[in-house]
């Protein structure tokens, strides 16, 4: 890791991501085409996570979502977030999703990106289901990997290396230091410098998550943001971050530009939930109102139109 020491990461703010416009979606776009997400997530643990990542993705535009999870929980999910369509998946004794082939490639294939791992418990089946995930999407299609999606990447290098798809990881530090088998310490000490290693060896945009939170990409493009909110640090946030960078991926954006987009969006509602609300003590499920505002006003603020418009009125 040590070669990333000296790079001076990118800050993610409106100047960059102006840089970086995401596909627009057509006023006359039917749902089809404004991107399908498919979430697969979810345990006996933890059956409520899925819900939080499929409406984050609805919020940010997505036109449709489909959540595949345990079938004890599936109708319950599905009544948590009526907008979404639910693939009710089979149970492991262990509460894990142990599905099958066909089952996964009717769900992925139906699918402008997936979103896996998402409140999944972190077995053998959860594994499995990662890499199979991997092995369907295409080269029009985006992946994130989220939670317990990463603990066995080790063992998904091959089909990492191979996948077409615009793939994203989301790892907190210690999915990081699972990721790269080391210490939590080891990441704490040299965060860009871990966020880079990850990026090169699994081949995919990976963000890693914290108070700052470090974008880079296999070439070694290193991107932070740090305008969060500590508030942020509550259960369920990440769902909401990996939900928005699914969205993003399946109306066409690249892994990177979906990566930034998600991370500024997701710190921003942060932002707005700790003014509103307080600094800490915001529920997750309070972000996914402020989505659709922050991404609209952006992308309003950063057409070109717009811009020329606004300097010129300050000139
Ligand atoms: N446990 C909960 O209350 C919830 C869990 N959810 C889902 O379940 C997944 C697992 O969450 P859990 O809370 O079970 O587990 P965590 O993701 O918090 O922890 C997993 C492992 O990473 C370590 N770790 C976490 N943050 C770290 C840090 N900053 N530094 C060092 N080590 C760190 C933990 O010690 C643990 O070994 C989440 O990613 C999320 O998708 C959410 O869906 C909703 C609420
Ligand atoms: N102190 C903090 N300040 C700002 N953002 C934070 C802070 N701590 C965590 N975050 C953000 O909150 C989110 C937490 O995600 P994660 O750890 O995956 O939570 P969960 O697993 O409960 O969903 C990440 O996007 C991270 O960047």
């Amino acid at each position: 890791m040590a070669d990333a020491r000296d790079a001076t990461p990118q800050r993610i703010d409106l100047d960059l991501l102006a840089q970086r416009p995401l596909p627009e979606i057509a006023q006359a776009a039917d749902k089809n085409s404004r991107g399908r997400v498919c979430v697969l997530g979810g345990s006996a643990q933890v059956p409520g996570g899925v819900a939080l990542t499929a409406e984050a993705a609805l919020r940010a535009g997505a036109g449709k979502v489909r959540i595949g999870t345990i079938a004890p929980a599936a109708v319950t999910v599905g009544c948590l977030v009526p907008e979404a369509a639910v693939l009710a998946l089979p149970i492991s004794p262990a509460g894990e999703i142990a599905t099958t082939v066909a089952l996964l490639e009717e769900a992925v294939r139906a699918a402008d990106a997936v979103v896996v791992g998402p409140a999944m418990s972190c077995g053998e089946h959860g594994a499995i289901l990662a890499r199979q995930t991997l092995a369907l999407v295409t080269a029009l299609q985006g992946i994130v990997l989220d939670a317990a999606a990463l603990l066995c990447l080790e063992c998904h290098r091959e089909h990492l290396a191979a996948t077409p798809g615009h793939v994203v990881l989301t790892p907190h530090i210690g999915e990081m230091a699972a990721m790269l088998a080391c210490k939590a310490s080891v990441i704490e000490a040299d965060r860009p410098g871990a966020v880079r290693h990850a990026a090169k060896r699994f081949n995919a945009v990976a963000v890693l998550k914290g108070p700052t939170t470090f974008i880079a990409t296999p070439k070694g493009h290193l991107f932070a943001y740090n305008g969060g909110s500590a508030g942020l640090a509550t259960g369920g946030s990440g769902d909401v971050l990996a939900g928005i960078i699914g969205a993003l991926l399946a109306r066409g954006a690249t892994g990177l530009d979906a990566a930034l987009w998600g991370a500024w969006v997701h710190g921003e509602a942060g932002r707005r939930c700790s003014a509103a609300v307080g600094p800490i003590g915001y529920l997750a499920r309070e972000l996914l109102g402020f989505i659709p505002r922050l991404l609209h006003s952006a992308q309003q603020l950063l057409a070109p139109d717009r811009r020329e418009a606004s300097r010129s009125h300050t000139r």
